[in-house]
């Protein structure tokens, strides 16, 4: 770096003083924090990505976003150049330059990583960083202090996006990586291209209820309901009525979040739902969950979660693939069999893995965190991840794509119209419809909806595929929540040493008895989780591995 590059980079970080006395560290979400904390994470951020840019001479991105956290925090990531979340290899450099105390400590750190990574601040093509944020108050100073931290690296690009949803900024990202246009526009005419496709394939005589075309989203009064207010009108056949599109208060009782954990209406909905089909969207709307209210139960619900909408695209991937495959066994050469495999975490509800495993899928358990069950979901032909909480989407290897592109149009020209031809058609639509850069409630609300209308389902046939195990999720307090180190995808405890132990002895009391415990990544806490028959069992199970949690790690109140 020269040294005029050197001294614009350290004026500018002397504006964006870090706050004293608070470190940040850059988790499975990226940094989060009350955003009045936050101006200097975001401008060293900015730096970070138009670094990231650089070394890989490609565009990355920067949201601005706290998800479903309260109004007041805000927080910061980055998207690398596939689209999907920053490389895990970059996450103790970000961890290091947001906690540089002043600005010359954060130039040396920037030189030394350059050199380490092989970063030229010469003559190559120069950074580019898509920028986009929610429609937390607190967005606007944000952004620009991101705007100042990219245009701190000499000939660096920032380009502003606007107020956007989380996947809509990864997938522009993405998209702009290969060459095509990264627009609002584009976004949304190819979802809804390959969502009206899909709807042009559904099998003829289909039972047809009027109801069935009518959704109710909750928006949780942040940017998804807004985007979907104005992108329902170029939808057709579809007939969506979005609550709670930006006029109350940010996640406050409302958003995905809210309604999968605390298994209750958001605020807006009532009695008069019941029967109704609805979803829900949480604070960036890269979460989605299903539900209808209960008929004279209060805010009561039946829950439709990400395992349950993990399991309808399986069903649905699985019944196309069986028909491109019909007949075609035996043959070597023109026939591909794609790897299709599921991936999910310990807290997926144990009646849907057990579902999904009598379909004859491969189900593969990680660790809690999207970037974990996304690269995992990478390793198949079509990889359909999903945590519990509505996060999750489908991927679609490159070679299965081409596979299927040129597949596609001989069957065009061979055997229009057949079955084969239309599994094929609406695998591609599938492929076009869903984000391929990261879990996106809107992709995701589309292709749910046209598979319902594709199996003729309402909200509760889907529900009934199957139930769930009665679960209990609590958390505990304890003195260092890092002294519980875990394995086996979290679902063994190998410190302290005896508590698995303590913790079988326990599960071995129940019918189906199944729980686990690990620290958060996002919360001060050792999480319990736990299942089984009844939901008496599982409260009881989950509360004495809580005091199991209690006695090895000390001091807690839960
Ligand atoms: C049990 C649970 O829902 N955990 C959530 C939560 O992580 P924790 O590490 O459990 O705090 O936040 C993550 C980020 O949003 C999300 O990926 C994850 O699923
Ligand atoms: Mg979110």
């Amino acid at each position: 770096m020269k040294e005029n590059q050197q001294s614009v980079l350290v004026e500018s970080a002397a504006r964006f003083p870090p706050p004293k006395g608070v470190k940040l560290s850059y988790g499975t979400a990226g940094f989060r924090a009350d955003a009045s904390l936050l101006e200097s994470t975001v401008f060293r951020v900015g730096i970070l990505a138009a670094l990231r840019s650089l070394k890989t001479g490609s565009v990355t991105g920067v949201m601005i976003t706290a998800s479903h956290n309260q109004v007041s925090d805000n927080g910061v990531k980055v998207a690398d150049p596939s689209g999907g979340m920053l490389t895990q290899d970059w996450e103790p450099f970000a961890d290091a330059i947001a906690n540089a105390p002043d600005p010359s400590s954060l130039l040396q750190l920037i030189i030394e990583f350059a050199k380490k990574e092989d970063i030229s601040f010469e003559g190559g093509r120069p950074a580019e960083v898509l920028l986009g944020r929610d429609t937390r108050p607190s967005g606007e100073a944000l952004l620009d202090a991101a705007k100042q931290g990219i245009s701190s690296i000499v000939g660096a690009i920032g380009t502003d996006m606007g107020v956007v949803t989380t996947p809509q900024l990864h997938w522009m990202v993405r998209a702009r990586n290969r060459g095509m246009e990264a627009s609002e526009s584009s976004y949304f005419h190819q979802l809804s291209s390959s969502f009206r496709c899909l709807m042009d394939l559904k099998p003829e005589g289909i039972r047809k209820n009027v109801d069935d075309n009518t959704l109710v989203v909750d928006g949780a009064d942040g940017v998804g309901g807004k985007k979907l207010d104005h992108f329902k009108k170029m939808l057709t056949g579809l007939c969506i009525e979005v609550r709670n599109r930006g006029d109350g208060m940010l996640n406050e009782g409302v958003g995905a979040d809210y309604v999968q954990k605390e298994k209750v209406s958001p605020r807006g909905f009532g009695p008069a739902d019941a029967g109704l089909r609805c979803a829900s969207l949480d604070g960036d709307a890269d979460r989605l969950v299903y539900f209808s209210v209960k008929l004279n139960e209060n805010d009561k619900i039946e829950l439709v979660d990400g395992d349950k909408i993990l399991s309808l695209f399986a069903l649905f991937i699985k019944e196309q693939l069986s028909i491109l495959n019909e007949g075609e066994s035996k043959k070597e050469n023109d026939s591909y069999r794609a790897h299709l495999g599921v991936v999910q975490t310990a807290y997926a509800n144990g009646a849907s893995t057990d579902y999904l495993k009598e379909m004859g899928l491969e189900v593969v358990l990680t660790p809690t965190g999207v970037k974990y069950l996304h690269e995992k979901a990478t390793e198949f032909d079509i990889g359909i991840y999903f945590e519990a909480n509505g996060h999750g989407t489908i991927l679609f290897s490159e070679a299965f794509r081409c596979w299927l592109e040129s597949t596609h149009k001989t069957l065009l020209s061979t055997s229009e119209g057949s079955a084969k031809q239309k599994a094929a058609s609406r695998l591609l639509a599938v492929s076009q419809l869903i984000n391929q850069a990261v879990g996106d409630a809107l992709s995701g609300l589309l292709l749910v909806e046209v598979i319902l209308q594709y199996m003729g389902w309402s909200i509760c046939r889907w529900n009934e595929l199957y139930h769930d195990l009665p679960s209990r999720q609590l958390k505990v307090k304890v003195v260092d929540r890092t002294a519980v180190v875990t394995a086996n995808a979290e679902t063994v405890a190998v410190r302290p040493i005896g508590i698995q132990e303590a913790i079988n002895a326990e599960i071995a009391k129940y019918t189906r008895g199944r729980c686990f415990i690990r620290p958060s990544g996002t919360e001060d806490v050792v999480r319990v989780y736990a299942e089984a028959t009844t939901q008496d069992a599982a409260d009881a199970l989950a509360s004495s591995v809580a005091e199991l949690v209690d006695q090895y790690l000390g001091s807690g109140t839960t």
